[in-house]
């Protein structure tokens, strides 16, 4: 078993820098099917970039690198203390390599223990079997679409759609409304998985197991797999689209599984995959620890620039660069729909940050500033030097208690992230002449190459991703969603995604 603990390296380093094929294949084809120059379609672009480029640099795709959660199944006989050892020393080494955030925090301190092992972290779950081989799979679900799962518990009412009862239309009409409510704050285009009965917890898991499925296998038991193409085909009829742009692609897969329930226990438990899904496997010989076979590596079409090119979705949105610091003349002209190009200083800031400034003064000067809603993957060289590995935004409605009174108190008049943020913070927007911008979430290698130079950093006993950033920025391009005006493109979504979820009230599985 020498080798085990490399060949778990190599499948974190894997997983976290590519996507396997089946995945790519599904975004290759809502990039073909979205229409040209829309938002959506510029989204989906951005994407299919930063999945190159992760590729090429061997860099984490999205910055937040997930719950490490790994399933084993070994041979009678292995030695599973070992093997999690290994495990254990392999992700310490993935973290220190940059192919992982730090991403283990203590729940009551809120200490970051930056090597990513801690109680409960990472997941490791060991099965025996009648085998020869060790067989492990790895997925590393990130905290924003981890948000985003949902359990229902049957018979219950759902906003849109009515009453669900204990049958399978009741199931389906939990896993709708489990798209209408993760919106594009789980970055949509998403992936679910489903657990159909069980437990809370083995509910739970039955769901994120279902993600371990190839994106086109089919269910062998009839109903599901009717189920499961019901929804694939519906959900994409909702409007959310790629980030919640609105657009013709909000799920990329949908996978159901079922397990017996208690008498009195009907839980549909619902996993939310962002488009970012990272999930590897590979087989093990026992005896040396190597690698066998990759398990999710079959050959299918090349992800291929499309069509839809950067400049033709640019044409159709107005595109305006702006150098910090900026003005509220500059804001007030922006409107919902156009494209800001920023240059100059940003500071990254989210949930301690946030927490931290309501009651504090800021150590930097936020007149006219740009706030970053990103917890980046940093590494220092041995000069001391920060440098940024991967810079995606981080989903924004965690600040929505916050925002407005810190853009009052501060006066920053750009706020960055994703999945759009609440009424408190669009009101704050328009009393106080600020502007929301949606960054494409996961897009993590598009946005460190625009981060020229790390000029500081302050508050890093937060940890890493939770630390203020000061970042030199060329070209950082992102969607305003939220203007000064009172409107928001993340309202309007909602509203139209909530009447075309209506359109599914009627039975349809009986
Ligand atoms: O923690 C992060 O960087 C992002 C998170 O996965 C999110 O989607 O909000
Ligand atoms: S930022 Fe988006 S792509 Fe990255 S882990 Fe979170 S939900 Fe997934």
């Amino acid at each position: 078993m020498q080798s085990f603990e490399q060949s778990m390296l190599t499948l974190i380093t894997d997983t976290s820098t590519q996507l396997s094929p089946d995945v790519r294949e599904a975004i290759d084809k809502a990039n073909a099917k979205e229409d040209s120059g829309t938002r959506a379609a510029l989204a989906l672009s951005r994407i299919t970039e930063n999945i190159q480029m992760a590729e090429q640099k061997v860099s984490p795709i999205c910055q937040d690198t997930g719950m490490p959660t790994f399933i084993l199944h070994v041979p009678v006989g292995a030695n599973q203390l070992e093997m999690e050892k290994a495990i254990k020393n392999a992700i310490a080494t993935a973290t220190k390599q940059g192919k992982l955030r730090s991403n283990s925090v203590d729940s009551l301190t809120g200490a970051n223990t930056g090597d990513n092992l801690g109680p409960g972290t990472p997941v490791i779950h060991f099965h025996q079997w009648e085998k020869d081989y060790i067989d492990v799979r790895l997925i590393l679900k990130g905290g924003g679409c981890e948000n985003k799962n949902i359990q229902y518990s049957l018979p219950t009412e759902l906003e849109g759609l009515g009453r669900a009862g204990r049958d399978l239309d009741g199931i389906r009409k939990c896993i709708l409304h489990s798209i209408y409510q993760a919106q594009g704050q789980g970055c949509s285009a998403g992936f679910i998985g489903v657990g159909i009965g069980g437990d809370r917890t083995t509910g739970y898991e039955l769901a994120k197991q279902q993600l371990f499925r190839h994106v086109d296998d089919v269910n062998p038991i009839e109903d599901l797999a009717k189920l499961e193409d019901y929804i694939l085909e519906k959900g994409n009829t909702l409007g959310i689209g790629t980030m919640g742009f609105g657009g013709n692609t909000t799920l990329l897969g949908c996978k159901i599984g079922v397990m017996n329930r208690l008498p009195a226990s009907f839980f549909v438990s619902v996993a939310y995959n962002c488009w970012a899904f990272r999930r590897q496997g590979v087989t093990i010989d026992p005896d040396t620890g190597a690698i066998q076979n990759w398990l999710y590596k079959e050959e299918r079409p090349k992800v291929e620039k499309t069509a839809k090119s950067q400049e033709e979705a640019k044409s159709s949105n107005r595109q305006v660069v702006l150098t910090t610091p900026i003005t509220e003349e500059q804001i007030r002209d922006l409107k919902v729909g156009d494209v800001v190009v920023i240059n100059g200083l940003m500071h990254t800031g989210r949930d301690a940050l946030h927490k931290y400034l309501m009651d504090n003064d800021s150590p930097v000067d936020l007149e006219g500033s740009v706030i970053y809603h990103c917890g980046p993957v940093m590494l220092k060289d041995d000069e001391g030097k920060w440098h940024v590995k991967a810079a995606g935004p981080t989903t924004s409605i965690r600040e929505e208690p916050y925002q407005s009174d810190i853009i009052k108190k501060f006066g920053m008049k750009v706020v960055i992230g994703k999945g759009g943020m609440g009424a408190k913070t669009l009101k704050g927007l328009e009393e106080h002449g600020a502007v929301y911008l949606n960054a494409i979430g996961g897009a993590a290698q598009y946005y460190a190459e625009c981060i020229k130079e790390v000029e500081g950093v302050d508050f890093l006993n937060f940890g890493v991703p939770e630390a203020m950033w000061h970042l030199k920025v060329e070209n950082f391009a992102a969607i305003v969603t939220m203007d000064s005006h009172g409107n928001s493109l993340h309202a309007d979504v909602d509203k139209s995604s909530l009447e075309k979820l209506a359109q599914y009230k009627e039975t349809v599985f009986k």
